[in-house]
């Protein structure tokens, strides 16, 4: 092999190559070939050349690469086109997709966080009062499914709207259900296969478009009424694009269809974990339950406030950084790639993969790095100065590539969900405590493994855990 190639990870297979151990556990591989190769290797994934370029300078190489050199969307495209629907995200030329990352996170204003914290404090205690599994003074809950209806009822309640919210009964449910079963793994490789569960897919997203598609139009019809709640579908009708032409009703609903399936299964995902995580730490619980009590006493959340549950924050951080929902972050190679301090050039044969989630698991970043200890962050102090800032054009976001820890990635493609999603996760987690303790079934202080067999990887199931009810 030329020396300008980077190793090529054993394998006893053609074509499927190290698809069964990289698909079974893929940090544990990274890790395995990291020792045995370093940061830089290929590995085989369905006739598939995956170049994997890990720690603080692959993070660098590929999350802050040239947009003319990697490429996002020929790779995501044909797993998320069938599910987020045409013309946007990865259906689009990427200064278009850059567009629409402006549009919503200049839609994530302080005010819009401020009622949506409000809007999820209320949905979660709606859903206490009437879900079976809480019935009584104590009991037992699978903790993963109770989180995925709790998620879906709160971004349906404050980020989509009242109108979504109250569809999100039978009818959406069973439309994002089929949705869902398209939004997987084998998808990437092969989204054409005439499954039936590809053609309930197609069926599914054209039918919720055409439901939010009526929303819309309703709603232009009725014009904006006085006491509006700041949702993102008002946000977005009152968006245009650069070029003067304002977002097409089409656009707005499958961008509201994307931002319910991205934030679905990073939240339920995200949730589960922290709700696992607490079970195996009562004492932890307490803390938070006399963290929120000292800061807030019986007053209702505020998203002003939730910066002062400094435990809380530190909770969900050190989720995000154990339990990162996205392994595996990919882009096609277009144009040779040479490697700083190296013989090394990545060629275009090549889809480069960066896996963030090796830095946070790594001992020289992070200390007893496969402890989940939320008190870690209290010592940290993130450094950022002012060369690490750039402007991808939707707004100033640090490079981030300093940084052993990026649960939302970084550079151009890097996530502006961010701040919903830790109002949703710090809102959701500190109602659940202040009403209820929590454990495991068997006292034990343990957590399921991670079942990274689908797109997200998430708790193994069934996930079960004990709650019992504080007055
Ligand atoms: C805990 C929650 C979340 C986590 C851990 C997370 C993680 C990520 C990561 C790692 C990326 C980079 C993907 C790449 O570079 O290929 C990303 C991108 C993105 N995420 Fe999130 N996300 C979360 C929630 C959300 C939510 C709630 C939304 C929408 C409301 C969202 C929308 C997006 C968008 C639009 C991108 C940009 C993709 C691109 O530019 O190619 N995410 N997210
Ligand atoms: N044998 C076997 C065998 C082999 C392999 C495997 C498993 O192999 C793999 C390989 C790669 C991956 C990658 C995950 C991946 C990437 C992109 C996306 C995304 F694009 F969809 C997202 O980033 C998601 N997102 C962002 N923020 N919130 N959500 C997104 C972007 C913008 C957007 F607007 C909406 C979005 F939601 N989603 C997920 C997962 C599993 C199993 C078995």
């Amino acid at each position: 092999r030329s020396k300008s190639e980077p190793p090529i990870v054993f394998h006893w297979f053609p074509f499927i190559g190290n698809a069964i151990s990289y698909g079974t556990d893929p940090c544990n591989f990274f890790m395995k070939c990291r020792e045995k190769h370093g940061d830089i290797f290929t590995f085989i994934l369905f006739g598939r050349k995956m170049t994997a370029y890990l720690g603080l300078d692959g993070n660098e190489f590929i999350l802050n690469s040239r947009l003319q050199d990697a490429n996002a969307e020929e790779i995501y495209s044909p797993l998320t086109t069938p599910v987020f629907g045409r013309d946007i995200i990865y259906d689009c030329p990427n200064s278009k997709l850059m567009e629409q990352k402006k549009f919503v996170k200049f839609g994530l204003t302080q005010s819009a966080l401020e009622s949506y914290v409000q809007l999820i404090e209320n949905e979660v205690l709606d859903y206490l009062k009437s879900a079976p599994a809480f019935k009584g003074h104590f009991g037992t809950v699978d903790i993963s499914s109770a989180m995925a209806e709790v998620t879906i009822f709160t971004a349906s309640r404050s980020l989509q709207g009242a109108e979504v919210r109250k569809k999100m009964t039978a009818e959406f449910a069973n439309l994002y259900h089929d949705l869902d079963n398209g939004f997987r793994p084998i998808n990437f490789l092969m989204p054409w296969a005439p499954l039936p569960r590809n053609r309930r897919r197609d069926a599914a997203h054209l039918k919720m478009q055409s439901v939010y598609m009526d929303l819309i139009q309703e709603r232009r019809k009725r014009g904006r009424e006085v006491d509006e709640e700041p949702d993102m579908i008002r946000n977005l009708m009152s968006c245009a694009y650069k070029n003067g032409q304002p977002l097409p009703d089409k656009e707005i609903a499958n961008m509201m269809i994307t931002m319910l399936m991205a934030g679905q299964h990073s939240s339920s995902s995200s949730s589960a974990w922290i709700m696992l995580r607490l079970a195996s730490r009562p004492d932890i619980v307490e803390e938070l339950y006399q963290e929120r009590v000292r800061t807030i006493g019986e007053d209702p959340l505020q998203y002003s406030n939730l910066s002062k549950l400094t435990l809380m924050q530190g909770v969900a951080k050190e989720t995000l950084r154990v339990h990162s929902s996205i392994h595996s972050i990919m882009r096609k190679v277009k144009n040779p790639m040479p490697v700083a301090n190296s013989d090394y050039v990545i060629t275009p044969d090549k889809v480069l993969l960066s896996s963030p989630i090796v830095t946070h698991l790594s001992e020289e970043y992070f200390p007893n790095a496969g402890v989940w200890d939320p008190k870690r962050w209290s010592q940290r102090v993130e450094t950022e100065t002012s060369e690490d800032m750039v402007d991808y054009g939707y707004g100033v976001i640090s490079k981030g590539t300093r940084s052993p820890y990026l649960p939302f990635g970084a550079g151009r493609h890097r996530c502006i969900g961010e701040k919903f999603a830790y109002a949703q996760l710090a809102t959701i987690i500190s109602t659940m405590v202040r009403h209820f303790k929590f454990s495991t079934i068997d006292g034990k202080e343990w957590v399921p493994p991670t079942d990274y067999t689908s797109l997200f990887s998430r708790p193994a199931q069934p996930a079960v855990i004990r709650w019992e009810r504080r007055f």
